[in-house]
């Protein structure tokens, strides 16, 4: 029987911990202080952004919000990061992904301090990462781990493959994986019978973008299936396809008028070991792990 992982559970964990942290850093007069950057109105972003800001202060951490207009120029993004950087009550930085096509990402997630980089997407953090030096790691990915080491999945020795090699989520979960040494493939778009890889994988990390992409005949049976995908269906016999049987889902839909659904078919699912569905597995800990930073951040920074 396949069993469920809980990401909502093991993200309340955390939660916990990370406010009992919060609370002791509080008695020395700190509030770790998160400013998120929202650039213009995509719907998904606003609703990712009040959750995160929403879960700060459930925890005792301090948030900002800033929201700059959707025509903003990279050099104008440029002087508001400078400004976060030299504010002494701010711990971290984030800039909600995706910004506007005018602004350069890249040089933009470079001028962020590493040391109020909460997101982890620094390249000094994804250096250090890489290098097995403490670092800010990418939430996501670090959500992964805390998933497999808190439901006793061994790491260690493990086929671990990974299908998608992104900046945000692929490559630094390939490098989490191995730097607790399992055995890690990373495959994507242009791999070569990737059946052949996915059918060997003990662990099968699936951050593709695409609805359903992993299948049944892809999974080795009993193996951990952990499903990355954030895939917002709007068709009903689009959800259907994929949850025949769900009225919980098909409430939600009438509800929003959408469904979220993974990489990873129901059916592969049915024939893994364990996995973390969608909405409920690694999504919720991405949050969870955003407090984690912050926290960590702020006590590195001022040297607690
Ligand atoms: N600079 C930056 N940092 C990010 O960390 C970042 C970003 N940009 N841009 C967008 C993605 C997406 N993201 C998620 C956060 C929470 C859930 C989450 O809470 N998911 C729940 C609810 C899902 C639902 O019902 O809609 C779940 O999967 O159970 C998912 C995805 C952070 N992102």
């Amino acid at each position: 029987m396949a069993k469920l992982l809980d990401g909502v559970a093991i993200a309340g964990e955390i939660k916990n911990e990370v406010a009992a942290e919060a609370k002791e850093l509080a008695a020395r007069g700190i509030t770790p202080k998160l400013v998120v950057v929202l650039v213009g109105h995509v719907a998904a972003s606003e609703i990712y952004v009040r959750s995160k800001v929403k879960t700060c202060g459930e925890l005792g951490i301090g948030s900002e919000m800033i929201t700059p207009p959707e025509t903003i120029t990279t050099e104008e993004m440029l002087t508001l990061v400078a400004e976060l950087n030299g504010r002494p009550d701010v711990d971290g930085i984030l800039i909600q992904l995706p910004l506007p096509k005018q602004v350069d990402t890249k040089r933009l997630l470079e001028a962020i301090d590493p040391q109020k980089d909460v997101d982890g997407f620094h390249p000094v953090n994804a250096g250090r990462l890489q290098t097995g030096q403490p670092a800010l790691a990418p939430c996501t990915p670090a959500g992964i781990i805390e998933i497999l080491q808190r439901s006793k999945i061994a790491i260690a020795g493990a086929n671990a493959v990974v299908v998608g090699r992104s900046d945000i989520v692929g490559k630094p979960a390939a490098m989490m994986l191995l730097n607790a040494s399992a055995t890690v493939s990373v495959c994507h778009s242009k791999t070569a019978n990737l059946v052949n890889y996915t059918r060997h994988a003990d662990i099968l990390v699936a951050a593709i973008g695409r609805p359903g992409f992993i299948t049944e005949e892809m999974v080795k049976p009993g193996a951990t299936v952990i499903d990355v995908g954030i895939n917002r269906v709007n068709d009903l016999s689009e959800m259907e396809k994929f949850f025949p049987n769900d009225t919980a889902r098909a409430e939600g839909f009438a509800r929003r008028g959408y469904t979220v659904v993974g990489d990873v078919d129901p059916r592969a699912f049915a024939v893994s070991g364990a996995y973390t569905p969608v909405p409920g597995g690694v999504g919720a800990l991405t949050i969870a792990m955003l407090m984690k930073n912050t926290v960590r951040a702020a006590r590195q920074r001022r040297g607690v």
